[in-house]
């Protein structure tokens, strides 16, 4: 059976031998009548689509019922709908036209079918008239492209290809997509139309028909899905995150159910709680959340905390909890993602949108809960936002019913602006996040513990099962400590690592490399016949052609060279000179420039001689042992460490002034200047304040400062993951020129770092101040007090105090005088005439520390 005859369950072993040369020959206007068994087909292909009819049936009988030719049989039940797709196929003729005349219809005559918009996915459910199907797509459909003229590809969504002819009369038109459906809806092709078909299939739907098992089509998504989708939960009891938080998260929810389904709430249980009453100072972080839980209702009947905040690291499930839980206490999810709606509108248009209408889709319209992701990465305005809306204090909104009266659209801006009335729970990865402190004090907290491990490992088995893999729990538990039992992390790279070894284990790589690094065993009665017999047989040309033919069939040069390169070092070398292991990479480059060669050139002659690295290598390092192979990662390491590399050192060079990035280039930075310049940027600098550094100290800030500004390099604070603030350089070179096993570079304290990075900042302000009054003289001139001195900053700050300090002063004095009585002007002034006083204070700080000799103070 063809794919067509398959599809539409006909039998024809002549067409299934055939079926290729029979198109072609249709194609190339062959005379059926010469020729045999097809004949009667053929000749009456060109009469009308009954005659074609009448044939398949002949045929078709003659398959099923041995009868001879030309017997008439018996209609099938559908087959009047068939008649009627005939008869008025006979005005319509769909066959591709035979002579030029037919090209052209005449005027005003009803556009002739067009085979290219065919729709084959149709057939497939008229299941009772096959014959007029595979009768028509023999005609129409052509299994591979036509040898003359154009055509039109078209796939069904089982992924069977045909290609369809076109015809002149609209080659090179514009369809017009109504005149073709109104010339489908015409000739009836579908027999029964496509909105009725898919009524039909909802309908099944609807009633359980089709619910036996993923079709097809279904069963290939799956397949190409991700793991994390497919064995996504889809209920509460395959959550993996702890109970306590589950069943916290769901109580808070059921805390709306007065509000948003009009339930009366149960009285809260408050005897399990009397125990923290009798000592209110010392209570478990559980039992407030208990707490939190049991309290009253707002006058609204809204719980306290009109929001959920989850927080906890990712990959954890949160969001995934949040939906299930929201579904499971009877609300429609409405998610919305705080760090990509960024702009404030249309973050309060969301909020309002899910909290105020309702699903309309589905049989049952539920009252939505609003999810917001990532709130962690929303600007502090949408936060605002949000907190509005859990403040909102209008009454208008609880009841429409309320506003009836005058002044309706006064009342309709009311209550645009109601109150709240349905859960929000907003999913964060950082709980503390400055933007988010408001939010946090109005929210209830659910942390999300770790996953716990067992529990993940179980899930993780059962996914690999389902898979039909089988992994060792020891493995399951090492993969969830390596990804700090991050579901997302486990499942992708369970999924990615199982594509690996499905890839070996088809490609036998793994085989292949064994069998270049181990000898063959040589038969004992060969080895009875002596070395140099055995040798020759077991080994030499015989080992020569085995490798070179694994190798060539293999096909995979790259990979498998890259397996070479990182396992060869790990064989066992008799050779003490290490001859070998310089003959190995002596062939490994030549294997390069070879491939190099041939890619540059495009000269794939060349690709004969890539099977023989793996021969040579087995000839250098073959041992009796069993090698144990690693599967090679070193290329992809290297790859992403030079993609990285490049990228901090163009991210550097990219705005270094001009006249610095004239003289270096990206090898000469990496390669002479990085590795200095990194100890250049690292003096050492005294953990004071730098307003008591030394002139010499100070000359040293400011070098430092302008060379990182030449080399365009900062200091950013960052976070690590255990919440320690430390500060990066960046662009990141340091990993540049950090080579592993060198002692660490010697680097700067945080409180060091801490003071060139904000000298950097006052210093890039300065000279993007001064670069403007360059390129703007006017405002300078606006401008009386413009630094223009060559007094340093610190200094004029300082003046300005004293200054200050003195009108002060004299206020102070005015005011004093008044009243008689100033400490300070009853003091004088100060040792050098100075007007500025130290005063004691009890007390030590270690704030500002300086060397103060008893003479200053004399
Ligand atoms: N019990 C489970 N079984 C299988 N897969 C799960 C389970 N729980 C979560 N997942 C999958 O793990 C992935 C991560 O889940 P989810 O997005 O809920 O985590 P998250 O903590 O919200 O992460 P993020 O903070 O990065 O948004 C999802 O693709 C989800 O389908």
């Amino acid at each position: 059976m063809d794919e067509y005859d398959e599809m539409f369950l006909t039998e024809d072993d002549y067409d299934q031998q055939f079926a290729d040369e029979l198109e072609v020959l249709a194609e190339m206007d062959f005379d059926p009548v010469a020729a045999t068994k097809q004949s009667g087909f053929r000749k009456q292909k060109n009469t009308s689509f009954q005659g074609n009819n009448t044939a398949g049936d002949q045929h078709l009988r003659s398959q099923s019922q041995a009868a001879p030719a030309g017997t008439p049989k018996a209609k099938r039940p559908r087959q009047d709908v068939a008649k009627k797709l005939f008869e008025v196929s006979q005005n319509d003729d769909i066959t591709p036209p035979s002579s030029p005349e037919e090209f052209h219809p005449p005027p005003g005559t009803r556009p002739k079918l067009v085979p290219a918009v065919l729709d084959i996915s149709g057939f497939e459910g008229i299941l009772e008239s096959p014959e007029r199907v595979t009768t028509a797509t023999q005609c129409h459909a052509l299994k591979r492209p036509p040898p003359v003229g154009g055509y039109v590809s078209v796939t069904d969504h089982r992924g069977n290809r045909v290609y369809l002819r076109e015809t002149d009369d609209l080659r090179g038109k514009a369809v017009d997509p109504s005149a073709l459906r109104s010339s489908h809806d015409a000739l009836g092709l579908l027999v029964v139309p496509i909105e009725v078909l898919r009524e039909q299939v909802a309908e099944r739907v609807k009633f359980g028909e089709l619910e036996d098992g993923p079709g097809d089509e279904e069963e290939e998504g799956m397949s190409s899905r991700l793991w994390v989708d497919q064995f996504s939960p889809c209920q509460y009891t395959e959550l993996l995150s702890d109970d306590f938080t589950n069943r916290c998260l769901l109580k808070w929810l059921k805390l709306w159910d007065q509000v948003v389904f009009g339930r009366e709430r149960k009285p809260p249980n408050r005897t399990q709680g009397n125990f923290n009453q009798a000592n209110p100072k010392f209570k478990t972080k559980s039992q407030i959340t208990e707490e939190i839980l049991e309290a009253d209702l707002d006058q609204y009947k809204r719980p306290k905390y009109k929001v959920a905040l989850l927080s906890g690291p990712p990959g954890l499930g949160k969001t995934t909890l949040a939906h299930i839980i929201a579904r499971h206490a009877g609300y429609n999810v409405v998610e919305i993602n705080a760090s990509d709606d960024r702009s404030a509108e249309l973050f309060q248009k969301r909020i309002d949108t899910a909290t105020q209408m309702k699903s309309v889709l589905g049989a049952n319209e539920k009252p939505n809960c609003l999810i917001i992701d990532e709130i962690d990465g929303a600007p502090a305005a949408a936060i605002n936002i949000l907190l509005a809306t859990l403040n909102r204090k209008d009454g208008q909104g609880v009841d429409s019913g309320a506003d009836s009266g005058a002044e309706p659209l006064k009342k309709k801006k009311k209550k645009k602006e109601s109150v709240l009335l349905r859960p929000i729970i907003c999913i964060c990865n950082d709980l503390y996040v400055p933007a988010l402190r408001p939010l946090r004090q109005q929210a209830f907290l659910l942390n999300f513990p770790q996953t716990q491990p067992a529990r993940l490992s179980q899930r993780l088995a059962e996914i690999s099962r389902a898979q039909g893999m089988k992994v060792d729990t020891g493995t399951l538990m090492a993969l969830c400590e390596k990804t700090d039992n991050d579901i997302r992390s486990c499942i992708n790279t369970l999924q990615v690592s199982i594509g690996s070894w499905t890839f070996c284990q088809n490609k036998g790589l793994f085989n292949l490399w064994q069998e270049i690094f181990q000898l063959p065993r040589i038969k004992r009665k060969r080895v009875g016949e002596g070395l140099e017999e055995g040798l020759k047989e077991g080994g030499g040309a015989q080992r020569l052609q085995h490798i070179l033919h694994l190798a060539s069939s293999s096909g995979e040069y790259d990979k498998l060279t890259q397996g070479l390169y990182d396992n060869f070092l790990l064989m066992r070398v008799k050779d003490p000179s290490l001859g070998g292991v310089c003959d190995a990479l002596d062939w490994l480059g030549f294997s390069d420039r070879l491939n190099q060669t041939m890619l540059q050139g495009q000269n794939f002659s060349l690709m004969r001689y890539m099977p023989f690295l793996p021969v040579a290598f087995h000839f250098l390092f073959a041992h009796m042992h069993v090698p144990r192979i690693n599967y090679p990662s070193s290329q992809y390491e290297a790859l992403t460490k030079t993609a990285a590399s490049r990228n901090s050192l163009a991210a550097m060079l990219s705005d270094v002034p001009a006249c610095i990035r004239t003289r270096i280039s990206e090898i000469s930075l990496s390669l002479d200047i990085l590795s200095l310049l990194l100890d250049i940027i690292c003096p050492k600098l005294r953990p004071v304040n730098p307003q008591l550094f030394s002139s010499r100290e100070k000359q040293q800030l400011s070098d430092l400062i302008d060379t990182m500004i030449s080399y365009n390099l900062s200091y950013r604070q960052d976070r690590t993951p255990e919440g320690q603030y430390v500060y990066v350089l960046e662009p990141r070179v340091e990993a540049v020129v950090c080579f592993p096993g060198l002692p660490p570079r010697r680097q700067l304290t945080y409180q060091a770092k801490q003071t060139i990075s904000r000298e950097m900042e006052l210093e890039r302000l300065r000279r993007a101040e001064t670069l403007l009054l360059l390129r703007n003289p006017q405002e300078q001139e606006n401008r009386p007090k413009v630094v223009t001195s060559s007094v340093r900053n610190h200094q004029q700050r300082l003046e300005n105090i004293l200054r200050n300090t003195v009108v002060e002063i004299r206020v102070n004095i005015y005011t004093y005088t008044n009243i008689d009585v100033c400490v300070e002007v009853a003091m004088g002034t100060a040792v050098g005439n100075s007007e500025v006083w130290f005063r004691f204070n009890e007390g030590v700080s270690n704030a500002v520390r300086r060397n103060v000799y008893i003479r200053e103070l004399l």
